[in-house]
C-alpha cells in the first residue's frame, strides 16, 4: 500500500522518545523519504543505546501502517566544533612542512635549467658525505629524467615485503630511492600534477629510509610542482643551487632562488658546474661556458659559492659508468670540489 508522508509523520508522532516528547517534535526524524510502501529516515542521537527500543517501536508501527520496508539509520550527532583557541599561551599546532621520522636533515639539490649537472652533483655529494661517515639518503625526485640509478650503479625494482613500506637500495654507503626504479628505464613517463605529488609524498614517507643524518633530494630542473610540494610537505633544511656560468642558466637559477626564498627555504649556496674545461690530453684549461658568472651572482645574492667544478671527461665517464668520481677516483683533482663541499656541509652542521 502506498503511504503518504503525512501518514508516516502522524504514525511517528505517536511514539515517544525517552525524553517524553514524541519523535517528530523532538527533531529526531531526519531525511525522511517515503517512496510507495518503503520508508527511510535517519535518527540523529548522541548515544544510540537508549533509542534501540524506540527504533523497534517505530519499525513495528510503520509496518502495521502498511510499510513493506522500513529503514531507520541511527547516527551520532555531529557536535559543533569548539571555537579556535586564540589565547596567547596555546600550544603551537604542527602545520605545513613536517619532518620525516628518523631523518635529521633534508637538503635539496636544484637547478633552474636542465642538463647543468645537478644529478652529477647530487650523486657525488651523497657519496662524499657517506665517505665522511655520514648516514646519507639520496632521493631521486627528478621525475622527468631520473638518473640516479645509473649514476650510483643500482638497478632492479625495490621490494616491499609488507606491501606498505618500500625498501630502498644501497650503494657506496648511500641509501637510494628513485622514481626511476618504479618505471621502466626506457619508458617515457608522463606525470600529471596530482600523480606527481602523490609519488613524491610516497617517496618521502613510505620508503624505509632508516636513521639518516641527511637526505639529499635531487630535484627536477626548474620551479614546478615537485619543488613546491617538497617545500610544502617536508621540512627542507636548505637548498644547493647548481648552475653553469652561462647567462641563460644563471637567469633560470635566479628564478629558482626566488622561489625558494618565497617558500622560506634557506639557500645553502651555489655550485658552478662545468666551470673550466681541462683537456684530458694536454691539460690546457679553457672556459667553455664562460667563468666566474656564478661567483658574481652568488655575491650579488649574498649566498656562498660552495665550489667551482671543472668540466672534465672523467666526471662524465664516472657518472655514466655507475661510480661517481668521488668513489672511482677520490684523490683526483676533479673529485676535490665535491669533497670540499661535503666537508664544509658537515663542518657547518648542514649535513
Ligand atoms: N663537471 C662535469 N664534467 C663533465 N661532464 C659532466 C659534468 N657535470 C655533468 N656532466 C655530464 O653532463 C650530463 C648531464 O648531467 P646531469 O644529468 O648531472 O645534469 P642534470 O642537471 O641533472 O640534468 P637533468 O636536467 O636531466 O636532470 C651527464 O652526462 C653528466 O655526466
Amino acid at each position: 500500500m502506498a503511504l503518504s508522508r503525512e501518514d508516516v509523520l502522524a504514525c511517528l508522532k505517536a511514539i515517544k522518545a525517552p525524553s517524553g516528547t514524541d519523535l517528530v517534535e523532538a527533531g529526531l526524524v531526519r531525511a525522511l523519504n517515503v517512496d510507495g510502501d518503503a520508508v527511510r529516515f535517519v535518527m540523529e542521537v548522541d548515544n544510540p543505546e537508549p533509542f534501540m527500543a524506540v527504533k523497534e517501536q517505530a519499525e513495528q508501527a510503520l509496518t502495521a501502517l502498511g510499510a513493506k520496508s522500513v529503514s531507520i539509520v541511527m547516527t551520532a550527532h555531529s557536535k559543533p566544533s569548539a571555537p579556535p583557541d586564540l589565547s596567547a599561551g596555546r600550544k603551537p599546532e604542527p602545520a605545513g612542512p613536517e619532518k620525516i621520522p628518523g631523518v635529521d636533515r633534508i637538503v635539496a639539490i636544484a637547478s633552474g635549467k636542465g642538463g647543468v649537472g645537478k644529478s652529477t652533483v647530487a650523486a657525488n655529494l651523497a657519496c662524499a658525505l657517506a665517505a665522511e661517515g655520514r648516514r646519507v639518503g639520496l632521493l631521486d625526485a627528478d621525475v622527468y629524467g631520473p638518473s640516479q640509478p645509473r649514476m650510483l650503479g643500482v638497478s632492479g625494482r625495490p621490494q616491499s615485503p609488507d606491501g606498505k613500506l618500500i625498501l630502498p637500495l644501497r650503494n657506496f654507503g648511500v641509501t637510494m630511492m628513485s622514481i626511476g626504479l618504479m618505471t621502466n628505464e626506457d619508458q617515457a613517463v608522463v606525470w600529471r600534477g596530482p600523480m606527481l605529488m602523490g609519488a613524491l609524498q610516497q617517496m618521502l614517507t613510505q620508503v624505509q629510509w632508516g636513521a639518516l643524518d641527511v637526505l639529499i633530494v635531487d630535484l627536477p630542473p626548474g620551479t614546478g610542482d615537485v619543488q613546491m610540494t617538497l617545500a610544502q610537505k617536508a621540512h627542507l633544511d636548505g637548498v644547493v643551487i647548481v648552475s653553469t656560468p652561462q647567462d641563460v642558466a644563471l637567469l633560470d637559477a635566479r628564478k629558482g632562488i626566488d622561489m625558494f626564498n618565497q617558500m622560506g627555504t634557506p639557500i645553502i649556496g651555489m655550485i658552478e658546474n662545468m666551470s673550466t674545461h681541462i683537456c684530458s690530453q694536454c691539460g690546457h684549461e679553457e672556459h667553455v661556458f664562460g667563468h666566474g658568472g656564478v661567483k658574481s651572482e652568488a655575491e650579488k645574492l649574498g649566498v656562498p659559492l660552495l665550489a667551482e667544478i671543472p668540466l672534465h671527461l672523467d666526471i662524465r665517464l664516472a657518472a655514466d659508468g655507475g661510480a661517481p668520481i668521488v668513489v672511482s677516483k677520490p684523490e683526483s683533482t676533479q673529485a676535490q670540489g665535491f669533497r670540499t663541499v661535503a666537508k664544509a656541509l658537515v663542518a657547518d652542521g648542514k649535513a
